[in-house]
């Protein structure tokens, strides 16, 4: 697999939130959000290839207890059936983060689906219109996205929202979950590179979780550290 980064942080987004984890961030994604935090492993994906046993042999080094699989799309890659057993074979935690488009019969312990929203699309004139037309035509999967959900010990809905308007495209993912949604176990995460952001999108998103009954999702690695990479 192609890896872009592998390093110790705290999970700052969902149920974990604050516990230390290794990261393996896979290289390469299926689509392209205009605003991927992570473009150097989705939008231009950078990285060496490595095997399942050296990738292992760096995550025990860490001498963390958890473990987070992210991109990237780390379901884009059958490998990582292998690799997250091999980790759990080893008594790690795993957290598989994904936009749930692709399904893999792998098992980890929390499923953390993050489905993209139509606004979600790259703006007109980043990329041709293949590639919006793809991400549009991809981006949400219900019947992978369910599967997840329901094969999983756990799983956490994570949706990154940018506009107020787009609350109701949420609520209407959510009613085609059902009845399989937990709404305790549904996040919302503002759409945010930065601290000032986090907080302008929290004083709207914030109450509208709490009257939905929805968790709202706070993306502590940007107050702790910033947007850098390796964090
Ligand atoms: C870089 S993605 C990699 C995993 C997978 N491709 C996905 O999108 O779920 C990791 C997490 O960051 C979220 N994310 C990426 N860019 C973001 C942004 N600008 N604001 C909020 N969340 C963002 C994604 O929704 C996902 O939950
Ligand atoms: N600290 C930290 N927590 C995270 N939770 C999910 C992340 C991701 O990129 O999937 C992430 C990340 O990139 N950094
Ligand atoms: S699916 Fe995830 S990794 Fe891919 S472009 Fe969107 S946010 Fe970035
Ligand atoms: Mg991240």
């Amino acid at each position: 697999m192609r890896i872009a980064e592998l390093y110790a942080s705290r999970q700052g987004e969902g149920l974990l939130t604050g516990t230390s984890s290794a990261f393996i961030r896979v290289s390469g994604c299926n689509l392209r959000c205009w605003f991927c935090d992570t473009p150097h492993a989705s939008w231009n994906p950078e990285g060496a290839q490595q095997s399942i046993d050296s990738i292992v042999a760096d995550v025990l080094r860490l001498e963390v207890s958890h473990v987070v699989l992210t991109g990237g799309e780390p379901m884009l890659f059958p490998e990582i059936v292998t690799l997250c057993r091999e980790l759990a074979d080893r008594g790690l935690h795993t957290t598989i983060e994904t936009a749930g488009t692709i399904y893999q019969d792998t098992a980890c312990d929390l499923m953390s689906i993050s489905p993209k929203l139509a606004g979600s699309r790259p703006r007109d004139g980043s990329l041709s219109e293949k590639w919006q037309q793809q991400h549009d035509r991809r981006r949400w999967a219900v019947d992978v996205v369910r599967r997840l959900m329901v094969e999983s010990p756990d799983y956490q809905l994570k949706f990154v929202v940018d506009q107020p308007s787009e609350q109701e495209e949420v609520q209407q993912m959510v009613d085609q979950l059902q009845p399989e949604v937990d709404p305790a176990k549904v996040w919302i995460m503002p759409q945010s590179r930065s601290t000032a952001e986090l907080d302008a999108h929290e004083s709207w998103l914030r109450p509208w979780c709490d009257q939905q009954g929805f968790q709202y999702c706070d993306r502590m690695h940007l107050r702790w550290y910033g947007n850098v990479r390796g964090t």
